[in-house]
């Protein structure tokens, strides 16, 4: 995806640095997920007091979410070593062993994006997750042997953002899984503060609320957000953001009063002008805005589906009225043959 959109969840390279410099390091500075962050202080703490490893920890959540923030806390809250690695990273069963092999007692390995994993890497981890042990295969063909080899007890803490991809043998090794979902822009708020007493922001309250409020729901949106109102405010007057001036830097970086950002609106109005609102399939929709189907599930749908304008149904997906009230379009007079009810069945149609 580019890098140049403006509240797309995904990470641009200044995110990457200012994410780092953000991040909280404890869980008691995690702001909102409160459910997540006390079952998992549990789980933590009950880990610490029989000395041994937790269980496995996946998390599922859209970008920006904290998934990364949270492993990287697991790890210091268990003054355990952390080891970073990535489905992608992961071509080959052998990959997986080397990090396996390697692993100390008790260190924290944080496998991103889990769900792009090899599949054979996947059988791998299986059997290390379950048994602490790898088969290392020696030799090819008929020959070939598998040997087992012990490793240290760790605690795998995956990612996720489509915990609907992960086969359930995988699933089902985690101990606990976390769900982490939007934001409230109360929560944002206080991460928007948080951030700007960090970057040395000055920001008034009113306008720390109006960033929250058009932030989808998203701590990183939320960061790179006040970062424009902060870069306005310092080229358009002293530096002090305020309710205004966050107001005319958010509508000139194409946000919108719902928080909506260009590929959301454009999602939605392909869905009014192209498809009379539905109900058309993902993979047809993702099309006609020039963007891959995944971008459209896993970035801009599920905030469309939050903010009451879109609609999955088992026939594709929908508009809801509001969608066409708040691009102010008029829906059709005449609703189509036998208009679908609007539930999230929570899958894909086509
Ligand atoms: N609960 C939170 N409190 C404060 N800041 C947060 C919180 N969650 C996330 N952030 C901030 O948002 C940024 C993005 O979070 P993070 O990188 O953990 O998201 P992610 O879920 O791993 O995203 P991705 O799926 O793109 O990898 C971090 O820099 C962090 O500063
Ligand atoms: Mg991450």
């Amino acid at each position: 995806m580019s890098e140049d959109r403006l509240v797309g969840g995904e990470q641009s390279v200044e995110d990457r640095a200012i994410d780092a410099a953000l991040r909280p390091k404890k869980l008691d500075d995690f702001i909102g997920q409160h459910r997540v962050r006390e079952q998992l202080s549990l789980v933590l703490h009950s880990a610490l007091r029989r000395g041994r490893a937790p269980d496995h920890v996946l998390l599922s959540g859209g970008p920006g979410l904290g998934k990364t923030t949270l492993a990287m806390i697991i790890a210091a809250e268990l003054g355990a070593p952390l080891r970073i690695t990535s489905g992608p990273a992961i071509e080959r069963a052998g990959d997986l062993a080397a990090i396996l092999s390697t692993l100390s007692e008790g260190e924290v390995l944080f496998l991103d994006e889990i769900h792009r994993m090899a599949r054979p890497a996947e059988e791998m981890l299986y059997l290390a997750m379950e048994d602490f042990r790898v088969d290392v295969v020696v030799g090819k063909g008929p020959g070939a042997t598998a040997i087992p080899l012990d490793i240290a007890p760790f605690t795998l803490v995956g990612a996720t953002t489509r915990a609907g991809m992960l086969p359930g043998p995988l699933r089902d090794r985690f101990g606990f899984v976390g769900h982490m979902d939007f934001y409230d822009p109360a929560e944002l708020e206080v991460i928007v503060g948080r951030s700007a007493g960090l970057l040395g922001v000055r920001i008034a309250d009113d306008a720390a609320a109006e960033v929250a409020f058009r932030s989808r729901g998203t701590p990183r949106i939320a960061n790179r957000l006040l970062r424009r109102v902060r870069d306005y405010a310092e080229v358009r007057a002293d530096g002090l953001v305020t309710r205004d001036l966050a107001h005319a830097a958010l509508d000139l970086y194409e946000v919108d009063a719902q928080g909506l950002d260009r590929l959301d609106r454009a999602v939605l109005r392909a869905l009014l002008t192209k498809f009379g609102g539905g109900p058309v399939g993902l993979s047809t929709l993702a099309v006609s805005v020039g963007e891959e189907p995944e971008t459209v599930e896993v970035v801009a749908e599920p905030f469309l589906v939050r903010q009451g304008l879109l609609a999955r149904t088992p026939r594709g997906r929908v508009a809801t009225p509001a969608a066409w009230a708040h691009l102010g379009l008029t829906p059709p007079a005449v609703p189509g043959p036998a208009a679908p009810a609007l539930f999230d069945v929570g899958e894909e149609a086509d």
